[in-house]
């Protein structure tokens, strides 16, 4: 026999299974029975694609409870496990951010959802046991099977199971029962028919006590909507997704005729911590005339919906159909096509009627919706018809549609300006005349946004205009510089020459009122953001220069022309020109090139006004 110790991180969620967080306590089962019948799909599909010579005649699940030595044993004929898989699967959790999560959760004490997104699965037996004990062999190996060992603390024991039949069993050694703590005696049949029928209802194997089946194993998604219950809906959605919140929307499909299927599909109330993680799992479940295929199908949903959770049930594929075959499929295409008009449906649906909703889906997953702006070209005009952004016109966010349904008379163009924070786009200089002239401004502040605007070109007709781009037109503009523009040439064209490495042009402003100057980008030159964003991803360009705006009514603006037109050798424009530049550039939380020299050039400024 062999003692050895448990990964820092398993040791750390064992701890707080063993000191229970979570207050029900129940699940262990469900956790326990998941396992199994997991552990007997892979024994079905391993006998059907790989050509594993086993029995897979009379798969089940089979739950015994000891009064007298008060125990527990779910024991399933499934796949089961070598020793090496034990250590590795049992010893430690494999899961990324878990790290993260477990500090999370340090600081969070009670948070049902939090542990819901560890799928904390064989540990939550630590919650009623003080002792676990894991018999186990692999089907289609010869030799011994495993015993393993644990009483939740930092080890555990591993052994030579000599008699281990092929699958795997679970004994939970229970810990007193104590009402009051939600600890009931779980040797109780009547407790464990009740947890079976509650949670586990659907599995899709016989949960067996004695000679009794504790279970319907209705495949939900075959079942008429109305004769399924809520519950159950959230039971199975727990099952598939392990996330412990309730679905925030259900959808069923079902399609008849050349190519049958029938989905059952939900979307989360909740983001899980790492959906814009390369590594987060994601697709659906694949099953075929009832049989499960595979988990994490991404062929039949595309990467922006990825949070989407669900079973596609399809009645024509091959039981041994392989991922790769899956990608060509033509009618796995086709539901792929299907489905995304159907969730794109229902976000719309939610839009329309249910607002509260809507506010909760497009908060926690409009930054990867949006990412389909850039990916599903088919799609584009449906996904900016449920996308809503925020605006200058109100605190809630707005649709496009009713965007354009406000514009003032004569406005061709919806306007944005994207940027860090509400805060910093609101407050930018570019929005000056904007505000002031009363036209609303859509502010966008996801790292997604910069890509999509480029890529989109317009709404219902309206070209998107970023308001930091190219020459606006506004068309109440007062024309400032038409009388002017001439007094004003000799300084730009000093300026330009002066700023040359860092501008590209110098021009009079026609979006500026109160500041003094800002920086615009050229209607086909990439944003700087963008341009910063290429950059940490490790593309390095030419830098792109961007075009300086002067308010021609700033004293500072005015003042500068008179003192150039004075003295176009004076010693002070050089500096005044280089504090205006950087001025423009921090009023748009630009970063300057030499922080301390403008610094040093504001203080000696400042200290010959004071
Ligand atoms: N009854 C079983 N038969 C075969 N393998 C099992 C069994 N129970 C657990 N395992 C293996 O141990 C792994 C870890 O199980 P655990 O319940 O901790 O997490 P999980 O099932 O992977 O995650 P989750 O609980 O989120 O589904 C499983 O993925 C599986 O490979």
């Amino acid at each position: 026999m062999e003692t050895l110790e448990f990964q820092a991180e398993a040791r750390q969620l064992l701890q707080l299974m063993v000191h229970s967080i979570y207050s029900n306590k129940d699940i262990f089962l469900r956790e326990l029975i998941s396992n199994a019948s997991d552990a007997l799909d892979k024994l079905r599909l391993a006998t059907l694609q790989d050509g594993l010579e086993a029995d897979a005649s009379d798969l089940h699940i089979e739950i015994e409870a000891d009064k007298e030595a008060r125990t527990l044993t779910v024991r399933d004929n499934g796949i089961g496990m070598t020793r090496d898989e034990v250590v590795e699967l049992i010893g430690t959790i494999a899961k990324s951010g878990t790290a993260e999560l477990l500090r999370k959760l340090k600081e969070a004490k009670e948070s049902p959802e939090l542990i819901g997104q560890f799928g904390v699965g064989f540990y939550s037996t630590f919650m009623v046991a003080d002792r676990v004990t894991l018999v186990t062999r692999k089907a289609g190996t010869e030799g011994h099977g495993t015993r393993w060992e644990s009483a939740g603390e930092g080890t555990y024991t591993i052994d030579e199971a000599p008699d281990a039949p092929v699958g795997t069993s679970v004994t939970v050694h229970l810990r007193p029962k104590d009402e009051e703590d939600a600890l009931y005696d779980y040797t109780d049949e009547w407790k464990i028919r009740e947890i079976v029928k509650k949670y586990s209802d659907f599995i899709s194997f016989p949960i067996k006590m004695g000679d009794e089946t504790l279970n319907s194993m209705k495949a939900l998604w075959a079942r008429p909507r109305s004769e399924v219950s809520d519950e159950e809906y959230h039971e199975f959605y727990k099952h598939i997704s392990h996330d412990w919140t309730e679905p925030l929307e259900i959808i069923n499909m079902r399609a008849e005729g050349t190519f049958e299927y029938e989905a059952l599909l939900f979307i989360p109330s909740r983001a899980p911590f790492d959906l814009f993680q390369r590594d987060s799992s994601r697709g659906l479940q694949l099953y075929v005339k009832r049989v499960f295929i595979m988990d994490d199908s991404r062929e039949l949903i595309p990467d922006y919906l990825r949070f989407v959770k669900g079973v596609v049930d399809a009645a024509d594929l091959s039981l041994n159909i392989s991922r790769e075959i899956l990608q060509q499929d033509r009618h796995i295409q086709m539901i792929r096509r299907r489905l995304v008009k159907k969730v794109l449906s229902t976000i719309k649906d939610l839009l329309n009627n249910n607002p509260e909703k809507y506010a909760t889906f497009w908060r926690e997953f409009g930054r990867a919706v949006k990412e389909g702006l850039l990916n599903d070209q088919d799609n584009q005009k449906a996904i900016l018809d449920v996308a809503t952004f925020a605006s200058t016109a109100s605190q809630e966010p707005t649709t496009l549609a009713a965007y354009i349904e406000r514009m003032k008379e004569g406005q061709e163009e919806i306007y944005f300006l994207t940027g860090e924070s509400r805060s910093q786009v609101e407050n930018s200089p570019h929005m000056e005349a904007f505000r002031e002239q009363g036209y609303e401004v859509l502010i966008l502040t996801d790292p997604v946004d910069e890509i999509w605007v480029e890529a989109v070109p317009d709404y219902d007709g309206k070209k998107l205009q970023s308001i930091a781009r190219g020459s606006v037109d506004l068309p109440s503009t007062t024309s400032a510089e038409d009388e002017s523009t001439g007094d004003f040439d000799p300084l730009l064209g000093y300026l330009k020459e002066r700023l040359a490495e860092q501008v590209k042009d110098v021009r009079l402003s026609h979006r500026l009122t109160t500041s003094a100057a800002c920086l615009v980008s050229d209607a086909d030159d990439i944003t700087p953001t963008l341009e910063k964003m290429y950059r940490a991803m490790g593309q390095e360009g030419p830098r792109v220069k961007r075009i300086l705006e002067l308010n021609p009514n700033h004293p500072l603006v005015s003042g500068l022309r008179a003192a150039h037109e004075r003295d176009a050798a004076d010693e002070a424009l050089p500096e005044t020109a280089e504090l205006l530049y950087g001025t423009a550039l921090l009023a748009e939380g630009g970063d300057l090139d030499d922080p301390a020299r403008f610094a040093k050039l504001l203080a000696d400024r400042l200290a010959r006004t004071v």
